[in-house]
């Protein structure tokens, strides 16, 4: 065989064990090759629907997941069912949500089809809508729309588990992960790492999907801490919200900001029952010159005014908010609290 033929054979190979892999994958979801369903799936990229179909990865995220025989696995977004399935032969049972009817059918198809139908418990509801059931550790491939919100759910939730093993966006992931001082720590990074640890797995390149998304992905594992910091949760992530809104900032440019002066000012006040009847006067030019003083003063003493949030490390954080609450200034209304303020999902 001539040089040139053998390259071109070289280039030909791993292009039709590709091509093949992939007529395989679309064979399955649209369930014409195994018998699985009977109409062809449309997948809408509005929900999230691109369906991972490289089984190396697949059993890698299962078997980093560390599922005991006995545990209740929560999964999110279970689509076509290429994970769940996994899934149930690891775990004692699976709850999974998703919204679309037509994945339900397929995936109730495929687990009854394989004996495993008892242990499938399907919940046709959105995901952020829903109290979740006791659960021992989530396994998901999500859909990235809701990430924030569905990360922020799960730490600062009330079901305490094991785990969350993750399929994510790139980016997502590199936020969760980032520390004090790298591009991407934000909001997000200090709100989740306060509570949980995050490894990361591996990448996941976006040809592992059908249809492929615009973006690469990362697996991840978040791991609750054992020992919660003691501070109160609603105090803290008002706290962050202000500093990260502006994190290249400086501390002191965004506390003696006027409006801000007069939001913590108010917030403090009607926190404050005992001088509730000093409100009408508490916004006067007076008050605020007082509280602002305050805010400095409390800078001051911490040596903060010129550090920007984006560096600092979350136990920093703690001493700067433990500061601010010890000298009178808060952060959330704590007498109006809502029942969705836990999950909000700007993080
Ligand atoms: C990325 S696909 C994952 C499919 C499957 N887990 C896999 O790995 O092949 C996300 C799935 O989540 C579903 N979904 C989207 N938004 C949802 C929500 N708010 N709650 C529950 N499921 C949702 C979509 O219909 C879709 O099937």
């Amino acid at each position: 065989m001539f040089g040139n033929e053998r390259s071109m054979l070289r280039r030909v190979v791993p292009v039709a064990g590709f091509i093949s892999r992939r007529l395989r994958a679309v064979r399955q979801v649209h369930g014409d090759g195994d018998g699985v369903g009977e109409e062809r799936l449309h997948f809408h990229k509005s929900k999230g629907q691109h369906i991972l179909i490289n089984p190396r990865i697949l059993d890698t995220i299962v078997r980093k997941s560390a599922i005991n025989p006995t545990d209740t696995v929560l999964e999110i977004g279970p689509g076509t069912g290429n994970l769940t399935l996994k899934l149930l032969e690891a775990a004692h049972k699976v709850v999974a949500f998703e919204i679309d009817h037509r994945m339900v059918q397929v995936l109730e198809k495929r687990a009854l089809k394989q004996g495993l139908n008892d242990k499938l418990r399907v919940i046709q509801k959105d995901a952020m809508k829903v109290l979740f059931p006791r659960f021992d550790l989530v396994v998901a491939n999500i859909p990235y729309q809701i990430s924030s919100p569905l990360v922020i759910k799960l730490v600062y939730g009330p079901r305490p588990f094991r785990s969350a093993t993750l399929l994510l966006q790139k980016e997502f992931a590199r936020r969760l992960l980032a520390n004090p001082g790298d591009s991407e720590f934000s909001r997000l990074s200090v709100n989740v790492k306060l509570l949980a640890d995050v490894e990361l797995v591996m990448n996941v390149s976006k040809r592992d999907f059908l249809p492929s998304p615009k973006v690469d992905s990362s697996v991840v594992i978040i791991r609750p801490k054992p020992q919660v910091p003691n501070v109160d949760l609603r105090e803290w992530r008002a706290f962050t919200s202000n500093c990260f809104n502006n994190r290249y900032k400086t501390l002191g440019s965004i506390f003696k900001n006027k409006r801000k002066v007069f939001e913590l000012l108010k917030i403090s006040n009607e926190n404050d029952k005992a001088s509730s009847h000093k409100g009408d006067d508490a916004e006067d030019e007076g008050g605020f010159t007082s509280f602002k003083e305050k805010i400095i003063g409390v800078l001051r003493t911490g040596e903060f005014e010129d550090k920007r949030p984006a560096k600092l490390s979350i136990e920093e954080l703690l001493h700067l908010l433990s500061l601010f609450n010890q000298a009178g200034i808060y952060f959330a209304n704590h007498g109006h609290l809502k029942r969705e303020d836990r999950f909000d999902a700007d993080d």
